[in-house]
């Protein structure tokens, strides 16, 4: 379970994209599971990795149960429409991503936080064994962020599904994300366990705003304390 840190446009949505073979790359290869990434069809490398996007999903009123059957998109066979099982897993999705009272309601007519625990859900009916989170949750409550990333660390943990997070909240990061990497104009900045890296020297370098870093009294990990009037004067 991994945190993609860094400021607005330090690269973190572009490395996302680079791992799904969305872009072409400047130099080097990507590989999943010893696969070069651009030598996959794009249903192979959809039933590796799915993707929530940034932003709210799509513009159409579909139902939001039909968004979530749409990941099914790489199991179908040609000339085949969905099956049963299809069905099943948009229908599980929903229930595990806690959508499914959603499911018949235009998604054009949803909230930003229920839009995306629809495209939450999508992901999970993709059954890949990568997900890859770009702010997926940003616009829910606590409690729907809570929730989702109990779901996230236990498909890690009892799934083996490998998560990488692209996240602004850095105590979300510091709470469910045993590796972090610091992403700074398109380069890794710092690159470990969350313990070593989310300190105030790497963050005021990263971010250029100066925090301080306690210690979560319940779970023992690193908690950021953001201080007013700390972005002044440190260069950004
Ligand atoms: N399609 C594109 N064409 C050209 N430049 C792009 C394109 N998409 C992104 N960029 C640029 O690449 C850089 C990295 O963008 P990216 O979206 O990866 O940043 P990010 O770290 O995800 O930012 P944010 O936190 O704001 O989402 C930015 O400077 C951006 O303007």
């Amino acid at each position: 379970m991994v945190g993609l840190l860094g400021p607005n446009g330090s690269g973190k949505t572009t490395l996302l994209h680079a791992l799904l073979g969305l872009v072409p790359l400047a130099g080097g290869e990507i590989r999943l599971w010893g696969r070069d990434i651009h030598r996959l069809t794009a249903r192979e490398r959809a039933r590796r990795a799915a993707l929530v996007p940034q932003g709210t999903g799509p513009a159409f009123p579909y139902p939001a149960a039909e968004v979530v059957l749409m990941g099914r998109y790489p199991h179908l066979r040609p000339w085949r429409g969905y099956t049963e099982r299809d069905a099943a897993a948009a229908r599980s999705a929903m229930d595990r991503a806690g959508v499914a009272p959603l499911a018949e309601r235009p998604v054009t007519e949803l909230s930003g936080g229920e839009r995306q625990g629809v495209l939450v859900a999508r992901s999970l009916a993709q059954e890949a064994p990568l997900l890859l989170l770009d702010e997926a949750v940003s616009a829910m409550d606590i409690h729907r962020k809570i929730e989702l990333f109990d779901l996230f660390a236990e498909m890690n943990r009892r799934e083996g599904a490998t998560v990488v997070a692209v996240l602004h909240d850095l105590n979300l990061a510091a709470l469910y994300c045993r590796r972090i990497v610091f992403l700074r104009h398109g380069r890794v900045h710092a690159d470990g366990a969350a313990g070593e890296v989310l300190t105030p020297g790497v963050i005021e370098a990263v971010y250029g705003t100066r925090v301080l870093v306690e210690t979560h009294p319940v779970t023992g990990r690193p908690v950021v304390c953001f201080i007013p009037g700390g972005s002044r004067g440190t260069g950004g």
